[in-house]
């Protein structure tokens, strides 16, 4: 099978996580008799450097000739006093847009492995299996005014959170085709005794709910919402909420599983193009040290096999390589709270890549015996 896959480093660790993520993937490629061929485009504040501008139109049309797109992180200090129009992080908020990218996915799963690790205690987290699905193209990141103004003659500033009937609609489709495919549950989380979006919102859920049948809806307040998951994050399935929301209950999540550097995500949009990044961001603090934990770019490269290509076989063989590699006691900085030994990123990527040869090594002598 013949695929085009677009990849935007981005800045920081984004370039490293993306490498490491092209390396598993290749090792796919070769195995699985796939040929994934790789072109890359600037985004964030390379392209700034470079072009002007965070994002490109030549990283657009990149993106629009491919058949999926890998993304690794923008920013860093070195754009933090840029103008809002020239910040990196206005490159990704771009491509969300341009490409319709309305339904962030983010799974988080927990390891055994990593049960010492998480901050929550190891019976807390043994059964968590829950999806964020996080609205990406609308909410207090896309509405307008965003903006300094004067006011009364003082300085101030505005952000507006808007949402359409026809943008929330689709989110909690979304929301409720995957619980339909999962454990049957969806948390939609607003803020709907404070904000007029968020009444919206629920009454749309409600309208949907009737019909899903088989799935059963609540709400919860956001801020429930973030001392639930700490409390009990095994009581969730899907949680579907709005762009700004999710982006904070997603890093908290994380932590479940031990680091921001474990969690995967999908952008899906309504178009088949489909864009696949890590939860986290740049991380200019451990940049260029080969510190970073690849794991939750190789997993999104998983699901890109997963969502673009339907590739499940393969999407497990990564899945299940993570799987090994940690329950072998190997694992990067993040996964030591700052002790005892780790690998870097470098050699996290062939350890992955090793189990994946060796799974292979494995199939081929069976099949030589059939
Ligand atoms: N999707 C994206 O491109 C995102 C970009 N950003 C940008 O990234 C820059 C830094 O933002 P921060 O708030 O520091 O968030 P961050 O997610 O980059 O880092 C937060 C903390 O988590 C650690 N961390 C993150 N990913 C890790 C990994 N894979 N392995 C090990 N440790 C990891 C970092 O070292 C840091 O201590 C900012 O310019 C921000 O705007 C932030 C979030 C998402
Ligand atoms: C530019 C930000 C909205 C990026 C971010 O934090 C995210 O998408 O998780
Ligand atoms: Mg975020």
């Amino acid at each position: 099978m013949k695929k085009k896959i677009a990849v935007l480093p981005g800045d920081g660790i984004g370039k490293e996580v993306a490498n490491g993520a092209i390396e598993v993937l290749k090792a796919i490629g070769q195995y699985y008799k796939h040929d994934f061929e790789f072109e890359f485009g600037l985004i964030g504040g390379e392209a700034i450097d470079k072009c002007g501008t965070p994002l490109p139109e030549e990283t657009i049309e990149l993106c629009r000739s491919s058949d999926a797109v890998l993304l690794g992180a923008v920013g860093g200090p070195k754009w933090d006093k840029n103008l809002p129009e020239l910040r990196p992080e206005k490159g990704l908020l771009g491509i969300r847009k341009e490409l319709d990218l309305f339904a962030n996915i983010r799974p988080v799963q927990t390891y055994k492995a990593l049960q010492e690790i998480s901050p929550l205690k190891g019976e807390k987290i043994e059964d968590v299996d829950l999806v964020i699905v996080r609205e990406l193209t609308s909410g207090l990141y896309f509405g307008k005014p965003s903006e300094r103004i004067v006011s009364d003659g003082e300085e101030a500033a505005v952000d507006t959170l808007f949402y359409k009937r026809k943008e929330i609609e689709r989110i909690l489709e979304t929301a409720f085709q995957m619980a339909q495919k999962r454990r049957g549950k969806v948390t939609s989380v607003d803020k709907a005794n404070v904000l007029t979006t968020s009444k919206l919102w629920r009454e749309i859920a409600e309208e949907l709910a009737s019909k899903y049948p088989d799935v059963t809806l609540e709400h919860m307040l956001v801020d429930n919402a973030a001392m639930q998951l700490i409390r009990m994050p095994s009581q969730f399935d899907v949680i579907v909420t709005e762009n700004m929301f999710g982006d904070i209950l997603s890093d908290e999540a994380s932590m479940i599983t031990g680091s921001l550097g474990m969690l995967p995500s999908a952008s899906l949009s309504n178009s088949g193009l489909h864009l696949y990044e890590p939860v986290h961001g740049s991380a200019p603090d451990i940049a260029g040290q080969n510190l970073a934990n690849p794991v939750g770019m190789i997993l999104s490269g998983a699901l890109m096999l997963r969502y673009s290509f339907d590739l499940h076989e393969e999407a497990r063989a990564i899945e299940k390589a993570v799987k090994h590699v940690l329950d072998s006691g190997k694992c990067t900085r993040d996964l030591t709270n700052n002790e005892g030994a780790f690998i870097h990123t470098t050699e996290m990527v062939e350890e992955i890549k090793e189990v994946l040869a060796n799974d292979y090594a494995l199939l081929n002598i069976i099949d030589s015996y059939e």
